[in-house]
């Protein structure tokens, strides 16, 4: 099936509405400290006026149980996104669908997966950046060669672009490629690049029989 795509930190209505003529399976908000943070309300402004199909993430980096319910409430969330030390034990009593970032840099990185077992998606990041995110860095992708990972949950983000992100797919076989960085100019979205990523993105297939999301 064709590999699905998110493109991430969206904040302008306009961006999003870009993604999803371009074909977008999700678009992400960055509720963290971030350049590309959004309010609640900027993010639910945007939400009610994108296709109830396409899945809405919000991307966190060690936020109280509190504060993710009621952004995942106020907004209408489908996953959250969480980049920070959040325990396995926290994540599962959470009780909210989750994904949970791992940053990569070493082969026993690839560790942490079994802590999280419960997640319905993990996502594997570079750990290189001043960031928890958004670094628009890749990581090795080599590393996940002989890994026994289960691909219809993995997620690869990390320095993707439309000019690397077959390449990435072809090595890594993800379910789904998520995109910040890689589809800006000058700090700000960029339509053209957007279109290009999703085009290039959904040129490739990957080996699973169906998908979770
Ligand atoms: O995008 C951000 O600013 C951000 C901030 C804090 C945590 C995560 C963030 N973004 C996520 O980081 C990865 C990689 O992004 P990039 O393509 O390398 O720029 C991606 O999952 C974003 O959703």
């Amino acid at each position: 099936m064709m590999t699905r795509v998110k493109i991430c930190g969206i904040q302008k209505l306009k961006h999003a509405q870009a993604a999803v003529q371009a074909g977008t399976d999700a678009i992400g908000f960055v509720f963290a400290n971030s350049k590309r943070q959004v309010t609640i309300n900027q993010a639910r402004r945007i939400a009610e006026q994108i296709p109830s199909h396409i899945k809405k993430i919000g991307v966190f980096v060690n936020s109280s149980r509190e504060e993710l319910e009621t952004t995942v409430h106020q907004v209408g969330l489908d996953f959250v996104q969480l980049h920070g030390d959040e325990s396995p034990e926290f994540c599962e009593n959470l009780g909210l669908p989750y994904i949970k970032a791992l940053r990569i840099q070493h082969e026993s990185d690839l560790e942490q997966l079994k802590y999280y077992e419960g997640a319905h998606y993990f996502l594997l990041d570079s750990a290189s950046g001043p960031h928890r995110g958004g670094n628009g860095t890749t990581f090795d992708w080599g590393l996940l060669k002989h890994q026994d990972i289960d691909r219809q949950r993995f997620i690869l983000a990390g320095g993707l672009n439309a000019d690397n992100v077959q390449e990435a797919i072809d090595q890594t076989q993800p379910t789904m490629v998520d995109v910040s960085s890689g589809v800006e100019t000058d700090g700000d979205k960029d339509p053209d690049k957007i279109n290009r990523f999703i085009k290039n993105a959904k040129e490739r297939l990957t080996c699973h029989t169906h998908n979770r999301m």
